[in-house]
């Protein structure tokens, strides 16, 4: 019996990066917070201690740094996959990597008609997100949104499940449906315009929470993905992991009166968690695109 060292990957995680774009007194802003992680080559340093294939993580906070400088960082995707090319052609040992960013959003203040030139006010607590991940010669681009809120007010049902002794849910024709979407996309290839891309399928998955009378949150996840799937070629499958952000109708009775739906106690905790993929059915599965990812 012997003990070999296992699947490995370093690097530094939440490098927080705020970029100011200075080129016109009308600034643009991105705000991220990156993380790297290394595969490769990697026995000698843990098994040994032997550094000569390791490149410090402190290195590559700084390459993040730095390559923010060197260029413009653009789409989230396009700025992780130059810094995991980086990583694999001139790191030696280094064979894969992953990227992963979240983007912050800032609006800017509202003064005059356009807003105000370099002054911002954060956004919603909603995040873009994207996990690149760099294989040898193949690359995975993993697109998303975290955080991102939403509710109806009526629209949607549930009944019709089993009961057993432990039943206490009353079956529902009517209720709120709120959740917090955590999504995270696939693409088929790189050659793709990130941003269109993502807003299109970020306004289609709110479109298909809308429009959908929905019997079970279950039944809004797998619409939201496949409305996402059926607008975007580019897309290889959609996974989702939803909240189920409970309301509870309040019993106004003990002062006399009804509640018809319009007074509810927010619950923060248990809550219902529903999660899927949704998928094409002709591509081929990728789960190094999907290893270790948050989430999922
Ligand atoms: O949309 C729902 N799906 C469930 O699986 C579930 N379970 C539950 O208690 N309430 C709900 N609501």
């Amino acid at each position: 019996m012997g003990i070999v060292m296992g699947p490995n990957q370093y690097g530094k995680a939440e490098v927080r990066i705020v970029s100011v774009n200075r080129d016109t007194p009308r600034h643009t802003i991105k705000d991220l917070t990156v993380s790297t992680s290394l595969r490769g080559d990697l026995d000698a340093v843990h098994l040994a201690g032997d550094n000569s294939k390791c490149l410090p993580t402190d290195t590559q906070k700084n390459t993040i740094y730095a390559f923010a400088k060197e260029a413009p960082i653009g789409e989230i995707e396009s700025f992780a996959l130059r810094l995991g090319r980086h990583f694999v052609s001139t790191a030696e040992g280094i064979s894969g990597a992953r990227i992963l960013i979240d983007e912050y959003s800032w609006e800017r203040i509202p003064v005059g008609g356009t807003g105000h030139d370099h002054s911002f006010v954060r956004g919603t607590d909603e995040k873009r997100t994207t996990a690149v991940t760099i294989d040898g010669d193949k690359e995975y681009v993993v697109s998303g949104l975290r955080d991102l809120v939403v509710l109806k007010s009526t629209g949607s049902e549930f009944w019709g499940y089993p009961k057993d002794k432990y039943t206490t849910l009353a079956e529902t024709r009517d209720r709120i449906l709120a959740t917090a979407v955590t999504a995270r996309w696939r693409y088929l290839h790189t050659d793709v315009d990130w941003a269109k891309s993502f807003e299109s399928i970020r306004a289609t998955m709110l479109e298909a929470f809308a429009t959908t009378h929905s019997l079970a949150l279950q039944q809004s996840l797998y619409e939201m993905g496949k409305a996402a799937l059926e607008k975007h070629p580019e897309v290889a499958e959609v996974r989702l992991s939803l909240p189920n952000k409970h309301h509870f109708v309040v019993d106004l009775s003990f002062c006399g009166l009804d509640n018809d739906n319009e007074v509810f106690y927010a619950a923060d905790r248990p809550y219902g968690l529903i999660e899927g993929v949704v998928t094409r059915d002709d591509v081929e599965e990728a789960p190094r695109a999907w290893y270790s990812l948050p989430e999922f």
